[in-house]
């Protein structure tokens, strides 16, 4: 893959893909707010690079799931202002993504100046399964530069339009983040130190059901908590309330259940569960047995016996990948699962690696510092996809 050294940027107007999928909270006066800036200065170094180059940096990112609409709450404006007193640097807002807005803003700007790009998702043509529809999209959008430099690792795994079909269209290289998360995850591809444990959680639990079938050749142990339990708990007959299920993968977590009795791989899933009557920390709430979830209740962290079985399961692992919160980390009485599984991974002393938007905001916000760990990646999903081997889109596309 091609580095920015290898682009000759100055007075180029430059197309940064970044992810700046940050979480946000409701604001004390009202409004949101960002929750953890990681993944916006995670970005700062690629930027601030072309920047000293005299590159005119137009950066394009989403936010969320806005499926193609223009939705007010999922406006990267925040992030805009974040971006700019990170930089040190104004940066130019564009009000739409191709529009009259976006021309405006990139065609003003001088060598050196950054402008973002309202929410790529508010387009359809940004995530559309069909060619052309993308291909029409990734036409005006690759038409705003000259120059395409992709750093949205935690978005590799996308075939979008701003991942895959732009760098098609424009001589490109890979960012600084992009090569830095790819050099440490492919020591886990290749001769990694055993017991390898996985930890599986968080909600994009019909994302990464998926990605088990390619561990259980790989890791020694997959423990599962988070929104990922109820399926397995399900699938092994017990009831799970009002919990997130993926009822049409119960035959497939059930085969995997199979395939780790046959091959020896342990699969370690919750005994205990935090259990609510709704979604809100002020719910009622209490510890149940994980084969006694109450009907009327969903399970929102694993429970406290459960916290100790995980780190004890961790304890002598050599590798460990970790990905997805083990509960609503985000609501205090449901972040204790999250907070041991964490402790879990720096008392192992093996080579750890955490992954994903949210896990890595939850490790902070819990208060552990990131030295504790071996490395913490910005892409979830795109981690757990590079370490299954599969051939990432917008990693493909830059090789290419
Ligand atoms: N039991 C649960 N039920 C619903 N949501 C959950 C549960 N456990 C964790 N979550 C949520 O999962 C989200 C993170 O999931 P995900 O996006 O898959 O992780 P990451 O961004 O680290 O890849 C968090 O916002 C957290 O509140
Ligand atoms: O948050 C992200 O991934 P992650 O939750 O797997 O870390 C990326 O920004 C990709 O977002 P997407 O899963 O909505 O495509």
């Amino acid at each position: 893959m091609r580095t920015i050294d290898d682009l000759d940027v100055a007075g180029k107007r430059v197309l940064v893909r970044a992810d700046l999928n940050v979480p946000l909270e409701d604001a004390p006066g009202g409004g949101r707010t960002i929750a953890d800036d990681g993944r916006i200065r995670a970005s700062v170094p690629t930027i601030r690079a072309l920047r000293e180059r005299g590159a005119r940096v137009i950066v394009c990112a989403h936010l969320g799931r806005p499926k193609g609409e223009v939705k007010p709450e999922f406006s990267l404006a925040p992030v805009a202002a974040r971006l700019g007193e990170l930089l040190g640097a104004e940066v130019a807002f564009a009000a739409d993504v191709v529009g009259d807005s976006a021309r405006a803003v990139t065609g003003g700007l001088a060598d050196g100046e950054v402008a973002l790009l309202e929410n790529l998702r508010f387009e359809p043509g940004e995530t559309s399964k069909d060619d052309a529809e993308r291909g029409a999209f990734a036409d005006r959008l690759a038409g705003l530069a000259e120059l395409y430099v992709g750093d949205g690792f935690g978005a590799v795994h996308r075939k979008h339009a701003s991942v895959y079909d732009v760098p098609l269209r424009l001589p490109h290289a890979a960012g600084g983040l992009i090569a830095t998360e790819v050099d440490v995850l492919r020591k886990l591809t290749e001769d990694v130190a055993r017991p390898y444990a996985v930890v599986l959680g968080g909600s994009k639990v019909s994302d990464k059901l998926g990605v088990i079938d390619n561990l259980l050749g790989k890791a020694d142990r997959i423990l599962i908590g988070g929104g990922m339990v109820f399926t397995f708990l399900k699938a092994q007959g017990h009831e799970v309330g009002k919990s997130l299920l993926e009822e049409d993968q119960l035959g497939t977590v059930r085969e995997y259940l199979r395939r780790a009795a046959d091959t020896g791989v342990e699969f370690v899933l919750p005994v205990d569960i935090v259990a609510a009557t709704a979604f809100a920390a002020d719910a009622d709430h209490g510890v149940v047995a994980a084969d006694a979830i109450p009907a009327d209740r969903l399970g929102l962290d694993i429970g406290p016996e459960s916290g100790k079985l995980f780190a004890a399961r961790l304890a002598d692992a050599a590798t460990v990948f970790w990905n997805g919160p083990m509960g609503v980390f985000e609501m205090e009485p449901y972040s204790h699962g999250t907070r041991a599984v964490a402790q879990g991974l720096i008392d192992s002393g093996a080579f750890t690696v955490v992954g994903g938007g949210d896990s890595a905001a939850a490790v902070r916000r819990l208060g552990f510092a990131e030295s504790g760990f071996s490395h913490i990646s910005t892409g979830g999903g795109a981690s757990l996809e590079y370490l299954e081997g599969k051939a990432l889109p917008g990693l493909k596309a830059l090789e290419d």
